[in-house]
């Protein structure tokens, strides 16, 4: 069983290497880490523990089925850390027999073994704004296995929120010690919960720019893609899209 918060979509994947896709989404409860910004706090902080609910694969496959139809072919496993679930290797199997790729988010602080059946696995190591601390033999330890199955440059990112620029020189670090993996920065949201939307949108885009700014100035982030959360700039702070 597979503790699930929330299916939805079709929508576009709004961040990171496959951001623009035409995806569904599927977002498991519960998370190892307490990110101070969390946009998904509701997965593990017990304001949404009524919403749980535990769901064998074929029950998501077909909630999948109910809400995207014949309108799908990629669907994002995101959370909380799906990475706690040792499980979902079968969730996966079941949306691959079914001719979807699987793209997963997770923070890096676990291993799974099906992590090498992940179609585009992003892995998103949390700076210091977020309170959390990074595990570099264990961020190390993955990201060799995944480099022993040859995985790399092709199914494989890493992308970094940041915030300020204690941030932006933690992603240097993780982009110079990782340097063959294709490598994000990605803006943070400063106000996950607020519903004005005007207000948020225009000041995420200053933040942008400043990203931009940043990486252009850097002669350690030449080969990095920097983006903001799309989903964010077209629909604000709505849950399920
Ligand atoms: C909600 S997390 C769930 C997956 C996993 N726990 C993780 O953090 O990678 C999905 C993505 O959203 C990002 N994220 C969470 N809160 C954010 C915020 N306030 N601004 C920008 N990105 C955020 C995370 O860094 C992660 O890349
Ligand atoms: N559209 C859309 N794109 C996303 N990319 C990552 C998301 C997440 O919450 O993990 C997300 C999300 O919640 N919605
Ligand atoms: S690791 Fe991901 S889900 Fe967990 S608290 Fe941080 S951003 Fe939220
Ligand atoms: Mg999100």
């Amino acid at each position: 069983m597979i503790p699930v918060l929330e299916i939805f979509g079709p929508t576009i994947q709004g961040e990171g290497m496959v951001v623009g896709r035409k995806t569904m989404f599927v977002r498991t409860a519960g998370c190892d880490y307490r990110c101070t910004w969390c946009d998904s706090a509701f997965t593990w902080d017990g304001s949404a523990k009524e919403d749980i609910r535990q769901l064998s694969v074929e029950d998501v496959w077909h909630e999948l089925k109910q809400a995207g139809g014949e309108n799908f072919d990629h669907v994002t496993i995101s959370g909380g850390n799906p990475a706690l679930l040792r499980h979902l290797g079968d969730l996966i199997d079941l949306l691959h027999n079914n001719g979807c790729q699987v793209a997963l988010e997770t923070q890096g602080s676990v291993w799974q073994d099906w992590f090498l059946n992940i179609d585009d696995l992003t892995i998103s190591p949390k700076p210091p704004s977020s309170g959390m601390e990074t595990d570099f033999s264990k961020l190390d330890d993955i990201l060799s296995k995944v480099e022993e199955a040859d995985r790399t440059t092709t199914h494989t990112s890493l992308k970094v929120v940041v915030f300020d620029k204690a941030d932006f020189a933690y992603a240097e670090h993780v982009h110079q010690r990782y340097p063959q993996v294709p490598f994000y920065v990605q803006v943070g949201n400063p106000d996950p919960l607020t519903d004005e939307q005007t207000n948020l949108v225009s000041g995420l885009l200053d933040d942008y720019e400043a990203l931009v700014d940043r990486v252009v100035a850097s002669s350690a982030m030449n080969n990095v893609r920097v983006l903001p959360q799309l989903h964010v700039l077209i629909w604000g702070n709505k849950r399920g899209v």
